[in-house]
């Protein structure tokens, strides 16, 4: 069996059909890059996944088991606003992330289970590159910086699945190579399952292990709600698609 298996799933909402028949399997350490259009179901799709959103038919399977019907520590997601908390320090926010850090942090728990959290968020805190900031508010951090804040603390809860909803597209280009060589790192050594939903399909192509092109393969015109949108393509992608390779994807996803 897969390690995730999602099986015949439709969703909706009222009398808007937005995803339909979508039946996939991905295994462990698999990294799928998702894109498509605008309002096609990527962020339902993820949403599915981290349990927030239910399938009204069909089921998602994770690890042997049905998806319970809210998110818990198995799925860490970071969004492309950044979740941190302004009045704490970068330190702060990573320890917090830790399911049952709050009470501590707070100064309820005292003694070694502290030290073991704090230790823990100071070696997230340099994967991401943030020791320099361990002491800095959120306000003193340039965008790309609190993104990286975000994936410590996603990654802090030791998730099974990383989900990240367009995680990079508030930053500049420049520091979205950095972020993407960093994500890459991270998924490889921490050998995490991620889906990555993305609107830049050069992003989608560079860092992921397989690409799924969300699309409505029926259309009425007259009934625009009527038809959801389906996994059109599924493309296996090599570690890291060469330059040339790449465009050719591109070229072939693009003029469909
Ligand atoms: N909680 C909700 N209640 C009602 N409709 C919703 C809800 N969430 C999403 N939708 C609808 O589902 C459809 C898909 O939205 P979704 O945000 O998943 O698309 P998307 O592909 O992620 O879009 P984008 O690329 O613009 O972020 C849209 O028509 C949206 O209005």
């Amino acid at each position: 069996m897969s390690f995730i298996t999602i099986n015949n799933v439709w969703k909706s909402y009222g009398d808007n059909l937005v995803l339909e028949r979508l039946n996939l399997e991905v295994e462990q350490g698999e990294f799928v890059s998702m894109v498509g259009a605008s309002g096609c179901g990527k962020s339902t799709f993820l949403n599915m996944l981290l349990g927030r959103e239910q399938p009204t038919k069909g089921s998602i399977v994770l690890d042997g088991e049905t998806l319970k019907d809210e998110p818990d520590a198995d799925r860490g997601i970071v969004f492309q606003k950044y979740s941190v908390f302004p009045h704490l320090t970068v330190l702060q926010n990573v320890m917090i992330a830790d399911e049952f850090s709050k009470a501590k942090v707070l100064g309820w728990t005292f003694g070694s289970s502290k030290k073991v959290i704090k230790e823990k968020a100071l070696e997230f805190i340099e994967a991401v590159g943030l020791t320099p900031a361990v002491k800095k508010y959120p306000h003193e951090l340039s965008g790309g910086m609190q993104q990286r804040l975000a994936i410590a603390q996603a990654l802090m809860k030791s998730p099974k699945v990383l989900l990240l909803d367009e995680p990079f597209g508030a930053l500049d280009p420049g520091i979205r190579s950095d972020m993407h060589e960093l994500i890459h790192d991270i998924w490889q050594k921490n050998k995490l399952t991620i889906f990555m939903v993305t609107h830049d399909i050069k992003e989608g192509f560079e860092l992921g292990s397989r690409l799924w092109v969300f699309d409505k393969v029926r259309n009425d015109p007259q009934a625009p709600n009527a038809y959801g949108a389906q996994v059109t393509f599924d493309l296996p992608l090599s570690a890291r698609a060469n330059k040339e390779d790449l465009n050719k994807m591109i070229e072939k996803v693009s003029s469909n």
